[in-house]
């Protein structure tokens, strides 16, 4: 179509409440029903075919009802992962040429049948498979994920027109290609809407994609691949491969071809992600660009001046919300001695009075369980070491995991603000506070803005002006995502584009223009329209422009 189009403005999904006798709850306790039982081959999909991976079977079950096996899925042997690059790079040419008006129609249309029809689907499969309450799964697996395919079409279009200035007689150009290759995504367990952004980002910019999710997720992946089918994306542009990753990382890491990972998981992955690509770098046909969004310890430091009930709230919403499973999480609060002696016993009554059980069979449960076994192994671990360690008070906390993965929201109050609980991610609902003495405020927050490796999220809580810009200031490079008075998760894509730096990633801001530069490899062309010729014979200087006067004896007059 030869037209520079308008794409839709985007504007945030709308978030249901599912309140009881709604007609979005009805929906939803329908399809939990019916995915609960289904018991479904979680296939890979390779050139828009469906199969098993021929490694070994990987139980999906419900974390918070272990029992519970919602399908079963397969690791991709190497055979399998080199089937998938193959057919990406084959649908390349053919989806490369195709304009950004049909391919991004193809991720509005996605969009669409998930704010409508899929939102009930993709929001049950997240309840059973992640853990997650109906608000938690409504948040992500619905709305940021209908944000993510928006915004982005917006944010591409954005770029395009991005183009450089041309001076008289000339006409400069920036063509935004897709990179040579492909695109290999890798997605956490935790965010529907996360895996689903990392593959359909780089596509929608002419990328072709080989997904591999986290097993743990691939019951929602599942229904995603199939809603993008749906939405009209043509076979082999994004091709899903199953399983733990090990022979993605032998196969695809290694081949000449990989043009990009785009990554969210754990900080220890990404980096054997990258050392892997450091010593193959000679092998590749160009510089694979790396992008990863990882780790964090994130921190909310209140002021003497804090209001008690905003920062209750904050570390309440911020800790245990999905379990702690957010890597927005706060997992370690710095709290004035004035405020904690007030609040502390209401606040660990409150953290003991959150439910926490089987999400899908109470909607009004606040907390489900931890993803897997080995999460709940770490959680035990730390909460029991805790326990044994003079110096960690550990004001409430307890993990069951006879029926599912369940650890309670847990609060330590720890003397050494460089002990290891605020140092090192734990991943679930255990919340460390240092209290100190109101007049060290400033030494609390010179120790707390380096001891941790990471710098994703914080907040600050304050009333006291001096003191947020002071700690504004001064934790600058401490978070990618910074807070003032309110919690340090739930980022909205569109309004606070979300990534951190340090040990937390490459913070390309997922969801903003910034992460869609990295899928593109920019051509320049310059083209002059009357280009200067140099005549015989040769006087020793050179034309710097061709508007000299034709030659109206050559042009027969
Ligand atoms: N910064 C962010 O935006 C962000 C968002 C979500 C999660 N996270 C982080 O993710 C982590 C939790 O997610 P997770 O437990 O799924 O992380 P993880 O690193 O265990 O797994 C992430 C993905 O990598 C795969 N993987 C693991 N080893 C691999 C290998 N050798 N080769 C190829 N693939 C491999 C996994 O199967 C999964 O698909 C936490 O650290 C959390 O902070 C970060
Ligand atoms: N973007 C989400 C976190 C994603 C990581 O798990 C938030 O802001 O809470």
């Amino acid at each position: 179509m030869d037209a520079i189009s308008n794409v839709p403005t985007p504007a945030n999904e709308r978030v249901y409440s599912y309140a009881p006798g709604s007609a979005e709850r009805a929906a939803l306790e329908g399809r939990i029903k019916e995915l609960a039982g289904a018991s479904i081959d979680l296939t890979m999909t390779i050139d828009g075919r469906q199969r098993m991976g021929g490694g070994a079977p990987i139980d999906v079950v419900q974390p918070h009802n272990k029992a519970a096996v919602l399908g079963r899925t397969h690791d991709a042997t190497a055979q399998d992962v080199q089937e998938a690059i193959d057919t990406a790079l084959a649908a390349a040419p053919a989806w490369r040429s195709l304009s950004f008006d049909e391919r991004a129609a193809i991720f509005l249309k996605a969009a669409e049948l998930l704010s409508g029809p899929w939102r009930a689907t993709l929001n049950a499969a997240t309840m059973l498979g992640q853990s997650k309450t109906a608000q938690q799964a409504e948040i992500d697996a619905a709305c940021e994920l209908i944000d993510f395919l928006r915004f982005n079409v917006a944010y591409a279009r954005q770029l395009y027109t991005d183009q450089p200035m041309s001076s008289p007689g000339v006409w400069n150009r920036m063509e935004y290609r897709p990179l040579e290759g492909f695109v290999l995504a890798i997605t956490p367990f935790n965010f529907t809407a996360i895996a689903g952004n990392l593959p359909t980002s780089a596509a929608l910019m002419g990328n072709v994609v080989v997904w591999k999710p986290s097993p743990t997720q691939q019951f929602a992946a599942h229904f995603t691949m199939r809603l993008l089918e749906e939405a009209g994306l043509p076979p082999g542009v994004i091709n899903m491969v199953t399983g733990n990753g090990q022979a993605v990382s032998e196969v695809a890491l290694a081949h000449p071809d990989l043009a990009g990972i785009h990554f969210t998981g754990s900080t220890a992955t990404f980096q054997h992600l990258w050392r892997t690509v450091g010593t193959n770098i000679g092998s590749y046909r160009g510089y694979p660009r790396l992008v990863g969004e990882t780790g964090g310890k994130d921190f909310v430091l209140a002021h003497p001046s804090a209001d008690p009930g905003v920062l209750s709230t904050a570390l309440l919403r911020g800790a245990f919300e999905y379990q702690g499973q957010k890597c927005s999480a706060a997992s370690r609060a710095y709290v004035p001695r004035s405020i904690w002696s007030g609040l502390r016993d209401d606040f660990v009554s409150m953290a003991e009075s959150l439910t926490v059980g089987d999400v899908t069979a109470d909607l009004s449960t606040f907390m489900g369980a931890v993803i897997d076994g080995r999460a709940f192994a770490k959680h035990k671990e730390a909460i029991d070491r805790a326990r044994q360690d003079s110096g960690v008070d550990v004001l409430t906390g307890s993990y069951d995991d006879s029926a599912g993965y369940f650890v309670r929201p847990t609060v330590l109050e720890v003397a050494d603000p460089a002990h290891e609980v605020f140092v090192k991610e734990y991943f679930g609902p255990i919340l460390a506070v240092h209290v100190y003495d109101d007049g060290d405020f400033d030494a609390v927050l010179d120790q707390m803005e380096g001891v941790a490796p990471y710098a994703l999220t914080g907040s600050i809580i304050a009333q006291d002006r001096y003191a947020i810009a002071s700690a504004s200031d001064r934790l600058r490079f401490a978070a990618g995502n910074f807070y003032v008075n309110d919690k340090p998760t739930g980022a909205v894509v569109g309004q606070q584009p979300f990534g951190g730096a340090r040990a937390s990633g490459t913070n390309d801001k997922a969801g903003s223009i910034f992460n869609l530069i990295r899928w593109v490899n920019a051509r320049t062309i310059k083209e002059t329209f009357v280009p200067p010729i140099i005549t015989p014979p040769f006087r020793g200087d050179i034309p710097q422009s061709g508007f000299e006067q034709p030659d109206l004896k050559k042009l027969g007059y």
